[in-house]
């Protein structure tokens, strides 16, 4: 049915895309970002000189997805360190731009305790600056070798749940290179069974309202040569009934001690559909999106997202996210209300398995997860 509309990416230009870095021209360090509201039309580089253009990127998710906004928080610590502004404050806005997305606070509290450790033991505010850029460099560089072994893991289990090859993976949302200090989370794993010649397709949910898949996955998956296919969200279902999906593989946001993961809208209603027609459902992600500190997934709170991103599409020069009410196209009513979280929360009992950098999750359970973080504090150690 769906092989005459597979789509083969023919451009092989690098899949690892520089989403962030750090920069030093003459008039002073600089974050300069892949803005991500304008792909795939256009790739437009986004240069912050302080915290709160940093923030304002966040909230427009110029930089987006959970690793990276991790990676931004820490840099954008450093950035405030090195340009002299107040740190704390800094820390405090960059932590706040987003709720949902548990490493954008671990980052900053990372790069902010660098820095206050170095101040604690008589540094100057440069020697400061330097202690953040330093935990921010290893952050974004841990991030890039767990996207490595998150692969890994990830395709040996696709090979163990699904022998003989051929895998045929429905994801939904971005979680490649654009979400990453490497070549991502979900994405790295259908990436490594392509290079493989294991993936037979990958299936891409355009994930209304802000279209992160169709902009930006079918963008990544382009550039890596591998054969997927675009959808609308509400086609995933006759996918499913049509035995067309062998493995769901998606990102996290933030991961609950009893293993309820948040990520983007309509990640549950694919759990759902997985668990009835017995379709493995993956998430795959970092050890840092797990947050032993909330409990279950009542307790994560759900980004909730101004209603004109569903009540208007993006036009020209008006990018799909961060467009001011009244900048888009209007699909519905002037004056329509909208309901629109940025994420939901999938039950552990819905989730085949959790693939980490420090191995897999499955069956899913709060003492695993505990395991597993305690193992990776250790191995940090
Ligand atoms: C693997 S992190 C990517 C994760 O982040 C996305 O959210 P957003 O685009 O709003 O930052 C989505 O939940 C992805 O799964």
């Amino acid at each position: 049915m769906a092989d005459q509309q597979a789509q083969s990416g023919d451009d092989n230009r690098p899949t690892e895309i520089p989403a962030i870095r750090w920069d030093e021209p003459p008039e002073g360090p600089v974050l300069v970002l892949l803005d991500q509201t304008r792909l795939p039309a256009e790739e437009v580089e986004l240069v912050c000189t302080d915290a709160p253009a940093l923030v304002g990127a966040i909230r427009t998710l110029a930089v987006r997805g959970a690793p990276l906004l991790g990676i931004a928080g820490a840099y954008g610590v450093a950035l405030a360190a090195v340009r002299g502004f107040d740190v704390e404050e800094a820390a405090a806005a960059l932590a706040g731009a987003r709720p949902t997305a548990v490493n954008l606070a671990v980052g900053v509290r990372r790069a902010r305790d660098a820095y206050r450790a170095a101040l604690a033991q008589g540094g100057n505010q440069e020697q400061g600056a330097e202690a953040a850029l330093v935990a921010a460099r290893a952050l974004h560089r841990e991030d890039a070798e767990a996207s490595v072994r998150m692969a890994g893991h990830g395709l040996a289990l696709l090979d163990e749940l699904l022998p003989g090859g051929g895998h045929r993976v429905l994801t939904h949302c971005n979680s490649g290179s654009l979400v990453s200090g490497g070549e991502g989370t979900a994405f790295a794993v259908a990436l490594a069974a392509h290079r493989e010649g294991r993936l037979r397709r990958l299936w891409v949910d355009e994930t209304r309202p802000l279209l992160q898949g169709a902009r930006l996955t079918a963008y990544e998956a382009a550039r890596s040569g591998m054969a997927y296919t675009l959808l609308t969200d509400n086609a995933a279902g006759s996918l499913f009934a049509a035995g067309e999906v062998d493995a769901v593989l998606v990102g996290a946001d933030r991961i609950a001690a009893d293993g309820s993961v948040a990520n983007k809208v309509g990640t549950y209603p694919l759990a759902v559909l997985a668990r009835y027609h017995h379709v493995p459902f993956i998430v795959v992600a970092p050890v840092t999106t797990v947050d032993l500190d909330t409990a279950d997934g009542a307790s994560i709170e759900v980004e909730q997202r101004a209603g004109y991103e569903v009540t208007e599409i993006a036009a020209p020069q008006v990018p799909v996210a961060g467009a001011e009410a009244g900048g888009g196209i209007p699909v519905a009513p002037l004056g329509t209300q909208a309901y629109n979280p940025a994420f939901d929360v999938t039950p552990p009992e819905l989730v085949t398995a959790i693939v980490t950098e420090e191995g897999v999750v499955s069956p899913v359970t709060a003492e695993a997860l505990a395991e597993l973080c305690d193992r990776s504090r250790q191995v940090t150690i």
